[in-house]
C-alpha cells in the first residue's frame, strides 16, 4: 500500500487490470476505481451496498472520531446527519450566506492589497470566515483537531487497525502509547467543540448570539437531548474540518492555476470587465449566469488540481457484483480521482495537464468534473454548493481587482502534499492591482 503519490501508484494498475483493480493488504480487500464509469457505476448507482466507511479501530472507537459524520457508517444516524446539512448548508440554504460572503471577499481583497507578500495566510483567513459566518464563530482550535485526526486515521500507522483486539491491552502498561494518543484526541475534541457550543448557549441566554447554524439549531427546539447537542458539536468540527483544507487547497490552486496560465487569466478578465461596466463595480452572485467563462475556469481549478487524489475510501456493507465480479462485503473502494487516474483521463478530457476552461464551453463540453471532484452516491459531499458558491465569489472579485503574475527568477513545479487532501506546497506569485479604478472599489 503506497504511502506518498497514492493516486499515481493507483494509475498505474490500470493498463495492466483495467478500470478495477484488486488489492489484498494484510488480508484487508481494497478495490481501486480507475475510471469514471466504474466509481459512478460502483459509489453512485450501488449505494445501496456502498456507502459504508471503512471500520478503523484507532480514529473512530478509541480516538472517538466515528462521531464525525465523515466517519460513521451507513444508517439512520447518517442519514439524519445528512439530511439536517442539508437543509443547512444545501443550495437553497447557502444562498443566505451571499451577502456576508461578497463583504469578507472585499475585506480578504484589502489584506492583499496591503500585504500581498502574505498571500497565503490571507487565503486561510478568508477560509476560516467563511466558515464562521456560515458555521460557527468559535471553532479556533479545532485545527489542532484536525492535525491529530489526520495522524490517527493514516493508513498502515497503528497496528490496532490491523489488530483490533489490541485495543483491549490496558492503557497502563508499559509501550501502550496508541491508547494514550487515543485518550488525548478524545479529550481535545471534547474541548474544542464543547467550550464553542456552550458559549454559543450562554449567549443565546443573555441574547448576544450572533447568527450562525449553532444558534438556529438551538433555536428550533429549546429542549435538545444530550446526544442531539454531541450531535450538532461534532457536525460542525466537522464541517470545519472536510471543509476548511479542501477549500484552501481550491483557492491556492487557483492562484498557481492563474499565474501558469495568463491567457486563461486575460479571458476571465475581459468577461468581468464587459459585465461590470469597465471595473465601475464588483461581480456579485447575481452575475454568475452573465460569468460563464469564469464558472468554466471554476471547473477547470476543480478539475485540474484534484482536491481529493483518492476521494474519502468507502466500504461495502454488503456483497456485490459488478460485471461479473465479486466484490465482498467490508471491501474499501478508493476512487481514484486525481491526476493521472479520472480528472486527467485523456479519453475525457484531451491533453488533461493543460488547464483549458475552454473545455467545459460550446457545444461538444467535456464532463463535468464537479461529478467527480465531490466523491459520489449517499455520500456526496454535502458542502459542494457552499463551497462552488464560495469560491465563485473570491474567483471572480480577485480576477476583477488583481492581476496574478509569476514572480521572477521563481520556479514554478505543480507539487501538491500527500494525504486525504492535496495541498499545493509553498510558491511565490506577485499579486499587483489593475487600475487606480479597481484600488478605488476595494478601499471606497
Ligand atoms: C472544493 C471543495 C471541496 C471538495 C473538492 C470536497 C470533496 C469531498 C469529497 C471527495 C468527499 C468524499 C465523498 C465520498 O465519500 O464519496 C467529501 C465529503 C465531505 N465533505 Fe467535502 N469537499 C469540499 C468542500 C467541503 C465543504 C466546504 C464542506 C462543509 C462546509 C464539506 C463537507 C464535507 C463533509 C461533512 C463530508 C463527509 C460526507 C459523508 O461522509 O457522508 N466539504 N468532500
Amino acid at each position: 500500500m503506497p504511502h506518498s503519490h497514492v493516486s499515481k501508484h493507483f494509475a498505474r494498475l490500470r493498463p495492466k487490470y483495467g478500470d478495477i483493480a484488486y488489492l489484498s493488504v494484510l488480508s484487508q480487500d481494497i478495490i481501486i476505481l480507475n475510471s469514471q464509469k466504474a466509481a459512478w457505476e460502483i459509489l453512485g448507482v450501488r449505494g445501496e451496498t456502498s456507502s459504508g466507511r471503512p471500520i478503523m479501530t484507532m480514529a473512530g472507537e478509541l480516538s472517538g472520531y466515528d462521531r464525525f459524520l465523515a466517519l460513521r457508517q451507513d444508517g439512520e444516524r447518517l442519514r439524519a446527519g445528512r439530511t439536517y446539512l442539508h437543509s443547512a448548508i444545501g443550495p437553497q440554504h447557502s444562498r443566505n450566506y451571499a451577502p456576508d460572503q461578497e463583504e469578507q471577499v472585499v475585506r480578504f481583497l484589502k489584506k492583499i492589497l496591503n500585504d500581498p507578500e502574505n498571500f497565503e495566510e490571507h487565503c486561510i483567513w478568508i477560509m476560516v470566515t467563511s466558515h464562521k459566518i456560515t458555521m460557527t464563530p468559535y471553532l479556533e482550535s479545532s485545527t489542532g483537531v484536525m492535525d491529530r485526526f489526520s495522524e490517527a486515521a493514516a493508513t498502515g500507522r497503528w497496528l490496532v487497525d490491523t489488530i483490533p483486539l489490541l485495543k483491549y491491552i490496558p492503557t497502563w502498561l508499559p509501550g501502550v502509547k496508541f491508547k494514550k494518543f487515543a485518550a488525548l484526541c478524545h479529550i481535545k475534541a471534547r474541548e474544542a467543540f464543547e467550550e464553542p457550543f456552550l458559549l454559543i448557549k450562554q449567549q443565546m441566554k443573555d441574547g448576544v448570539a450572533r447568527k450562525s447554524l449553532v444558534a438556529s439549531y438551538l433555536e428550533e427546539s429549546s429542549s435538545r437531548t444530550q446526544e442531539e447537542e454531541e450531535f450538532i458539536m461534532y457536525t460542525m468540527g466537522d464541517l470545519f474540518g472536510a471543509g476548511l483544507l479542501t477549500m484552501s487547497s481550491g483557492i491556492l490552486s487557483f492562484f498557481i492555476a492563474m499565474v501558469l496560465n495568463p491567457s486563461a487569466q486575460k479571458k476571465a478578465q475581459a468577461e468581468i470587465d464587459a459585465v461590470c461596466d469597465r471595473q465601475n463595480r464588483l461581480p456579485t452572485f447575481a452575475d454568475k449566469s452573465s460569468l460563464p467563462y469564469v464558472e468554466a475556469l471554476l471547473w477547470e481549478v476543480l478539475r485540474w488540481s484534484t482536491i481529493t487524489p483518492v476521494g474519502v475510501p468507502h466500504r461495502f456493507t454488503q456483497d456485490e457484483t459488478y460485471q461479473g465480479l465479486r466484490i465482498k462485503k467490508n471491501t474499501t473502494a478508493f476512487a481514484n480521482i486525481g491526476q493521472a487516474a479520472i480528472l486527467f483521463d485523456s479519453e475525457a478530457y484531451p491533453e488533461p495537464e493543460v488547464f483549458k476552461p475552454e473545455r467545459f464551453l460550446g457545444h461538444n463540453p467535456q464532463p463535468d468534473p464537479r461529478k467527480t471532484a465531490f466523491g459520489f452516491g449517499r455520500r456526496l459531499c454535502p458542502g459542494n454548493a457552499l463551497a462552488e458558491q464560495t469560491m465563485f465569489i473570491i474567483l471572480a472579485r480577485t480576477l476583477a481587482t488583481f492581476d496574478i503574475q509569476p514572480r521572477e527568477g521563481h520556479k514554478y513545479s505543480i507539487s501538491r502534499t500527500d494525504g486525504v487532501v492535496a495541498l499545493p506546497t509553498h510558491f511565490e506569485v506577485d499579486i499587483n492591482i489593475r487600475s487606480a479604478l479597481a484600488k478605488d472599489l476595494l478601499e471606497n
